[in-house]
């Protein structure tokens, strides 16, 4: 990136006030009345009913619209390891998304823990506050134990977002250029580089959705995840295939799709040559991804590419799906949000491509025109139809699957964020 460009980024961050995300009232604080409602004696009112009646904290507090983003800063994006407090502008930054795009409050927690157990405890002291959990950035393999440990302990929603907001997200963009390639799900040979929480994930997913497990590679650092490696934790072992092939190059050959989730510049021109007609390259390293779109284009011209990033087609990136998610989650109260929602998500998420996009995104990307082919594979993140359709989609499989504590919103679907609370003025 241009100095010129790490210096707007900082400044955006900085300018004019610290940060990208704060807190508002949303009751009056004028008057004396009103400080007497809102706090010493009024408060007490719902504070005795909270405690006769749990579930009238939806009622009385924020709780039924606050998400926790958390996060220990074990997998910053794909900049690894830097601590609880260098997360804090991502976990900002998902705070923004989850609110412009779903009117979803966040608070962003950075934990800086010893171990998975103490992350784990310090999550579930907390999260009564919150209407659900969003777990960030958390590295694998501990990322998988303590969201299963705390989807036992927590009764609201508990999501790994690397996980299963990537794999959503990935699988609907891979659905649409299936189409566009003509490639049967069944048939494809699929290569993920990353064995992480996001690929991981997003393979499992895969195979939801009819890929065959051995037609599948995945690789980590060592290379090819083959059945005589003796390295590989229960995760990836479940992944492991017996196999010739070791390395990126190995396994490309004739493969026709390649699934990046793990660190810059991996992908080389001669790999991308070598693949099958027609390939899909999903390489979503952030912030670099494994190839430039450019660099894959100039050998050439009949694969589709996406990446995570704002400022090239096919931003195949989480923020297409957690909003929503949690929005349809939360509005039917569920209490996890399990593999019927997440399908639900994936193809609501994908069929939106098949109708142009509405003229405002239009407008913010440049009055392109955007209609389904090879640079328009997935919606773009401000599509203002994301919020009707996935909320509603995963809203309705909350209610069909018997994990939603209400039932169907009679608001639904929404248009705007201020649809959010149809009882207010
Ligand atoms: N576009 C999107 O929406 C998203 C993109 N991502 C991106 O995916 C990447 C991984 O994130 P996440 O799964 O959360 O992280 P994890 O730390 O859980 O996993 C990272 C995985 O990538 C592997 N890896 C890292 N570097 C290399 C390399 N040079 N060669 C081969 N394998 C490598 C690791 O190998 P090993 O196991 O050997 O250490 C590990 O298996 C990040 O770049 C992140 O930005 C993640 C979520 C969403
Ligand atoms: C997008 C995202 O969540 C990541 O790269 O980690
Ligand atoms: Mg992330």
């Amino acid at each position: 990136m241009s100095d010129d460009f790490k210096q707007a980024a900082l400044d955006y961050h900085a300018k004019p006030r610290p940060g990208k995300i704060s807190v508002e009232i949303t009751k009056p604080t004028e008057t004396g009345a009103d400080l007497t409602l809102a706090y010493s004696p009024g408060v007490a009112e719902p504070v005795r009913e909270i405690a006769r009646e749990p579930e009238l904290a939806y009622r009385y507090t924020s709780k039924g619209n606050l998400v926790a983003v958390i996060s220990d800063g074990t997998a910053i994006l794909g900049l690894g390891d830097l601590g609880a407090l260098a997360s804090k502008p991502v976990m900002e930054g998902k705070g923004i998304l989850f609110k412009r795009f779903a009117g979803i409050d966040v608070f962003d927690i950075e934990v800086e823990a010893e171990s998975p157990q103490a992350f784990i405890d310090t999550v579930t002291r907390i999260h009564v506050t919150f209407g659900g959990i969003n777990l960030e950035d958390i590295k694998a393999p501990e990322c998988f134990e303590i969201e299963r440990i705390l989807k036992e302990q927590c009764d609201i929603p508990v999501f790994h977002d690397d996980q299963h907001g990537t794999a959503i997200v990935c699988c609907a963009g891979l659905l649409n250029a299936l189409t566009l390639q003509q490639k049967k799900i069944e048939d494809i040979v699929v290569v993920c580089v990353g064995a992480g929480a996001a690929g991981v994930a997003s393979i499992k997913l895969m195979i939801e959705l009819g890929v065959r497990k051995d037609n599948i590679l995945m690789l980590d650092r060592k290379g090819v995840i083959h059945s005589r490696r003796d390295d590989l934790n229960q995760y990836k072992a479940a992944f492991a295939v017996d196999t010739d092939k070791r390395t990126l190059a190995d396994a490309l050959k004739d493969a026709d799709v390649f699934i990046g989730v793990s660190g810059p510049d991996m992908l080389t021109p001669d790999m991308v040559s070598s693949m099958a007609p027609n390939p899909i390259i999903f390489a979503l390293a952030n912030p670099d991804p494994e190839i430039r779109p450019e660099l894959a284009r100039s050998v050439r011209q009949d694969l589709i590419i996406a990446t995570g990033r704002s400022d090239y087609p096919n931003q195949v990136n989480n923020v297409l799906g957690f909003p929503y998610i949690f929005r349809g989650a939360l509005d039917v109260r569920a209490s996890a949000i399990n593999e019927t929602m997440k399908l639900a998500a994936v193809h609501a998420i994908a069929s939106l491509v098949r109708e142009p996009a509405p003229e405002v995104v239009s407008r913010a990307y440049g009055g392109q025109t955007l209609t389904f082919g090879p640079e328009y594979i997935i919606p773009k993140p401000n599509d203002p139809r994301l919020l009707g359709v996935v909320s509603a989609a995963v809203a309705r499989a909350a209610v069909d699957t018997g994990v939603a504590r209400k039932g169907y919103p009679a608001h639904y679907p929404l248009e705007t964020v201020d649809d959010i609370f149809p009882g207010e003025l």
